[in-house]
């Protein structure tokens, strides 16, 4: 199996301040790495510098197999699409409409019409997330949950081969997030779509992806299977509050139980040993 994406030694930042640095990492064709780190350790810096949109100051980045700067941008936005603050606001467009600009890179001919294969490929992703029903509303009256799968309807449009994702779970709902996981799952084995995706659930992060990235201040502290990964050390360490990881009742992959009152944060409360003690309020 090909590398879709590689990553060697890569130092990027914004003007004079440095925040990736000495990143290496690679993603498997067909597989789904899930890049997780406490807020501003640079995982939407990594994500930015994965879509090209941030060059490397040192380093560099292929996707599968060429240098993504040597890519002519219709070319690779044929095989790599982005679902994060990246994909630009849409006011004033409806959704339909929104989640077609997805099919920027494929439109053929000098005027670059919409054809019936477009049309498809709107309607099929509009459908995928379950906003076919709001095709034709503003996208500026959407609930930010709606919003958060136009994203990534209008990514899915696009076809891609490699997609990258800004916590694509961010404002849904219990069901909503196994329902958009479940979706990229089917299509990652369906289809061999190969996914990054910044979570910060580390339990959706177990439940769904091969692999796991930490971040810690612009390094990568761990990579590999998340049961190797998510290790109450490594996480109170790196996340700077202490947590159980447990495995998963049914499918016995790790998920991590957060203990009240045992961040080392300001306005930090009562010691996770004394509410440890106390009895648990339901059923006891
Ligand atoms: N456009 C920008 N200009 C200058 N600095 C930036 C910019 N975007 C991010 N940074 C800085 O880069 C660092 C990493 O930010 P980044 O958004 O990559 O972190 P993150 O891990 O995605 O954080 P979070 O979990 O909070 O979303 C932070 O210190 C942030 O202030």
């Amino acid at each position: 199996m090909g590398f879709a994406l590689e990553v060697r030694g890569v130092r990027v930042g914004y003007a004079a301040t440095p925040v990736l640095d000495g990143v290496t990492l690679e993603v498997g064709a067909g597989e789904w790495l899930a890049v997780a780190g406490p807020n501003g350790s640079g995982k939407t810096t990594l994500l930015r510098t994965l879509s090209g949109y941030l060059r490397p100051q040192a380093g560099w980045v292929r996707l599968e197999g060429t240098d993504l700067a040597a890519w002519r941008p219709t070319a690779r936005a044929r095989r790599l699409a982005v679902a994060g603050v990246e994909s630009g606001p849409g006011s004033g467009l409806t959704v339909a409409e929104y989640v077609a600009l997805g099919r920027t890179p494929h439109l053929e001919g000098l005027w670059g019409w919409e054809g019936p294969r477009d049309r498809e490929a709107v309607a099929r992703a509009l459908a995928w997330v379950g906003l076919a029903d709001q095709a034709h509303r503003p996208l500026d009256v959407l609930s930010a949950g709606q919003r958060q799968k136009a994203l990534l309807a209008r990514a899915l449009a696009q076809e891609p081969a490699v997609l990258l994702l800004d916590e694509p779970t961010n404002h849904l709902d219990l069901r909503h997030q196994v329902e958009i996981m479940d979706l990229l799952d089917g299509l990652r084995r369906r289809l061999g779509l190969t996914l990054v995706a910044v979570l910060h659930d580390l339990n959706l992060a177990a439940l769904y992806c091969q692999r796991l990235v930490l971040m810690e201040a612009g390094r990568v502290v761990a990579a590999g299977p998340p049961a190797q990964v998510m290790r109450p050390d490594v996480l109170g360490r790196v996340y700077g509050c202490p947590v159980l990881v447990v495995p998963h009742p049914r499918l016995g992959v790790p998920q991590v139980a957060l203990l009240p009152g045992g961040s080392s944060g300001p306005g930090a409360g009562s010691s996770p040993a004394e509410r440890a003690d106390e009895p648990a309020a339901a059923g006891a």
